[in-house]
């Protein structure tokens, strides 16, 4: 048992000293220890060339490391046969490798027949697939990769890395090759997805910002393959470990807070002579700030109602915002 009193969920995945020394003598990964929980979504962070890929991929073992053992689900992935290995693991990379020549539908059978379904159970499960990931089967399952949206794609790269319901997925920028209002959308499609299949997920970004969206923990890279940091997206932002981390955070921080930091009932004002009609869209009192505020300026009348489950339990006002932002900053000062 932890300290909320639930019981603590089994390490899925287990990285203990592990390093890695290219045949050129690039160090690119340093005496790494990071323990990733079942159902957890961890995401490593840092700047370009500070080994975040080389560690994704000794994971699955596109990557053999140099020192250090690799254990998933209790099972040293050295001493497993690579292509069993990879079966348990789902792989999404930025640029899918999706097979041109093929319709998408066959694309995301090619899996499952690998792995000896039939024909008809492979197809029923690739549409079961689309589906999932948003794309009409309909629509889509018989198009070739050219005719689609890059974010359709990259969605298609989703589908085909869940075929075979592993439960570990790597995911290498994953939403790296679209701009920016499809990354958001993409994002927020993986989370919904994620929150429904409960895998344990280890992507790599080089942004910040989708870190600490996507992350149930973050861990800052550093040059040379240093773990700068490892934690929840609300530590990394009220405690980084060092001028690095902090640096890498940014300055904007105070900012990024909104995201993390979730709502009080004490920053809320009475309810009294509003009526639920006078209030425009409301919002859950487990939102976070950005959430509301968001919904704030949205909304003419300057104000949102909460709601806790059925009941409304107060108004949220930007006076409110800056008290709860102002409070959880003072909070780690
Ligand atoms: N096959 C290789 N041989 C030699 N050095 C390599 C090889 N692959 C990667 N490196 C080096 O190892 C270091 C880490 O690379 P890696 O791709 O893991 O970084 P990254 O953090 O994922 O970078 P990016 O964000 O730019 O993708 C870099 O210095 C890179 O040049």
């Amino acid at each position: 048992m932890d300290a909320t009193g639930s019981a603590p969920a089994n390490v899925m995945i287990r990285l203990s000293g592990v390093g890695k020394r290219y045949d050129d003598g690039t160090v690119a990964v340093q005496d790494l220890d990071l323990e990733v929980r079942e159902g957890e979504m961890v995401v490593l962070v840092g700047p370009s060339g500070c080994g975040k890929s080389t560690t994704l991929k000794m994971i699955n073992r596109l990557i053999e490391p140099s020192t250090g053992t690799i254990e998933i689900d209790g099972q040293d992935v050295t001493t497993a046969d690579p292509v069993r290995l990879r079966r348990g693991i789902g792989y999404v990379i930025q640029q899918i490798g999706l097979f041109p020549h093929q319709r998408i539908v066959t694309n995301v059978m090619t899996v499952p027949l690998l792995y000896g379904e039939s024909k008809a159970t492979a197809r029923a499960r690739a549409v079961e697939l689309l589906e999932l990931v948003g794309l009409d089967p309909e629509r889509y399952a018989d198009r070739f990769p050219h005719q689609l949206s890059g974010g359709q794609r990259q969605r298609v790269g989703v589908a085909r890395a869940l075929a075979a319901d592993p439960p570990v997925l790597l995911m290498d920028e994953p939403f790296g090759a679209v701009d920016p209002i499809v990354r958001v959308r993409l994002q927020e499609e993986f989370l919904r997805l994620q929150r429904e299949l409960g895998k344990t997920v280890v992507m790599v970004t080089h942004d910040i910002d989708e870190a600490v969206k996507m992350g149930d923990r973050v861990a800052v890279f550093a040059e040379g393959g240093r773990l700068a940091q490892y934690g929840t997206p609300a530590e990394l932002l009220g405690g980084p470990a060092d001028e690095f981390v902090a640096d890498f955070v940014g300055s904007e921080k105070s900012l990024r807070r909104l995201s993390v930091v979730p709502l009080r009932r004490e920053d809320l004002e009475p309810m009294d002579g509003v009526s639920a009609g006078q209030l425009g869209a409301a919002i859950d009192l487990d939102s976070t700030l950005e959430d509301a505020l968001t919904h704030l300026l949205r909304d003419d009348r300057g104000m949102v109602g909460v709601r806790e489950g059925a009941q409304f339990v107060g108004v949220l006002t930007p006076d409110g915002v800056h008290r709860a932002l102002r409070a959880s900053l003072a909070e780690q000062a």
